[in-house]
């Protein structure tokens, strides 16, 4: 709360929440039937991850959920955004439908709804059935219909009561992190790869969209993408062209064909050999099913510059010294959010924009001694990026609501548990859930609807 000057009002209406995702929080990745994921088998495999860390256990949340919606509530949480892990619910990924999988997402749901908080169900966060996965997973066109089933399947399951939905999480992060680089599940490195995943990856979130219409679901459904915008480091040619082609690559490559029905065209560029040819004309129309809101992940900005040696869009970030920087080594460039929220309305038009996620990961200690646990950094940090929102609004941008990245302390990733986003610390040892102040400062904000 800004006691000086007069308070940073949101709309009316405007949804407070925080997110999660399940491989990274729920543990008991094989329980009560479920089959095994791409990360169960990533993380199971030397090396791939930091400190050989799983999501065996994580926050144990497919267990305590019932403690953490309470916790949820009692911050003033109005919507809680997770993920469906596919697996639980689909075994193999298509076919044999698991009723406990299904159960223990209703019981979610249902405790949810009994507590006030509006459920945003995420229905792909990157843990692809391991079965798919074996006939291929993104490389095989078949997963646009794999996927189509197991979204109808949730919707006929919960599309009576589930306000909020979205297909994929962050497609860019699927192709460029787990078939381009490697560094994230199935750990793949190619660029061929990497452009058949990405329009796989469209052609199921359009049928995704499609499935939700045929089924009748009530609520809305979208897609949720990263957005990074990137500042060019000069106005040189070389390096106008080059932040141009890093906006493509990361930027444009998923909602031009989504919200304009075009590719950007410096993509062919970025791939150079691997750019297949032009799809066919009802793909595209797939691909272009409207959605009805667009979920925006902002964690930072990018200074680019050229850069011959950076694969595959030949364009790097110049390290801007003297930032304030998180534990992941992202500046922390709250005018970007701003930026980035005016450059979707200005390119696209004013869809309703929820920010699904938005947080930073700074040191906190593996056990919490006090509580509220101080966070300066982190509270700081969110009170900027709402900030951020703020002027977004009253730029006009049709911003409906903002999710904290994260509700708890989770498996980030490759990282392992050596990052901490959480609002919520958790001590791994013991399970215990702590309150950081961030928590607290947010909690404020959500009880004024104000900064
Ligand atoms: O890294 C923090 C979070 C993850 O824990 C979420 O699962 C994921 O949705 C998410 N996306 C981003 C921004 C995109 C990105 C992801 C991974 C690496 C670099 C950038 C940050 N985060």
């Amino acid at each position: 709360m800004n006691a000086h000057a007069d308070p940073l009002r949101f709309p009316p209406g405007f949804v407070w929440g925080a997110a999660t995702a399940a491989y990274q929080v729920e543990g008991s990745p094989l329980a009560d039937g479920a089959g095994p994921s791409i990360w169960h088998r990533f993380s199971h495999t030397p090396g791939r991850v930091r400190d050989g860390d799983t999501g065996d256990v994580a926050c144990d949340h497919y267990r305590r959920y019932p403690e953490d919606i309470a916790l949820m509530r009692s911050l003033g949480l109005q919507s809680y955004r997770f993920s469906i892990a596919w697996s639980r619910v689909l075994p193999e990924g298509r076919g044999r439908i698991n009723q406990a999988g299904l159960d223990h997402y209703a019981r979610v749901v249902d405790a949810l709804l009994e507590a006030g908080i509006a459920p945003n169900i995420t229905l792909y966060h990157w843990d692809l059935p391991a079965a798919l996965d074996d006939r291929g997973g993104w490389l095989n066109p078949d997963i646009a219909d794999w996927f189509a089933d197991y979204a109808t399947l949730m919707f006929r399951t919960l599309g009576d009561r589930v306000p909020l939905w979205s297909t994929l999480n962050e497609p860019w992060v699927v192709a460029d992190g787990g078939y381009m680089h490697g560094v994230l599940a199935p750990g793949h490195r190619s660029a061929f790869e990497a452009a058949i995943a990405a329009h796989h990856l469209l052609l199921a979130h359009g049928r995704g969209v499609q499935a939700f219409r045929a089924s009748g679901a009530r609520g809305q459904i979208g897609l949720v993408v990263n957005l990074e915008p990137k500042y060019p480091a000069s106005h040189s040619p070389a390096d106008l062209a080059a932040t141009l082609r890093a906006e493509a690559y990361m930027n444009r490559q998923y909602l031009d064909p989504v919200l304009r029905g075009t590719h950007a065209e410096e993509l062919a560029e970025v791939f150079g050999e691997a750019w297949p040819a032009p799809r066919p004309a009802e793909q595209m129309a797939v691909i272009r099913e409207p959605i009805d809101w667009l979920g925006v992940n902002y964690y930072t900005r990018s200074v680019v510059r050229a850069d011959e040696s950076a694969w595959p869009q030949r364009a790097s970030a110049v390290p801007q010294r003297g930032a304030l920087h998180t534990e992941t080594a992202w500046e922390v460039y709250p005018r970007g959010l701003t930026d980035t929220l005016t450059w979707v309305k200005n390119r696209y038009g004013n869809l309703p924009i929820y920010i699904t996620e938005n947080g930073s990961a700074f040191f906190d200690p593996p056990s919490a001694e006090v509580d509220p646990l101080p966070d300066p950094l982190r509270t700081q940090t969110l009170h900027k990026h709402l900030a951020a929102v703020h002027a977004a609004i009253g730029a006009g941008v049709d911003v409906r609501g903002y999710y904290a990245w994260s509700l708890l302390d989770n498996l980030e990733w490759a990282h392992g548990y050596s990052k901490r986003f959480g609002l919520l610390h958790v001590d791994y040892a013991t399970q215990r859930r702590t309150r950081k102040a961030s928590a607290l400062a947010y909690a404020a904000v959500i009880a004024a609807n104000a900064l």
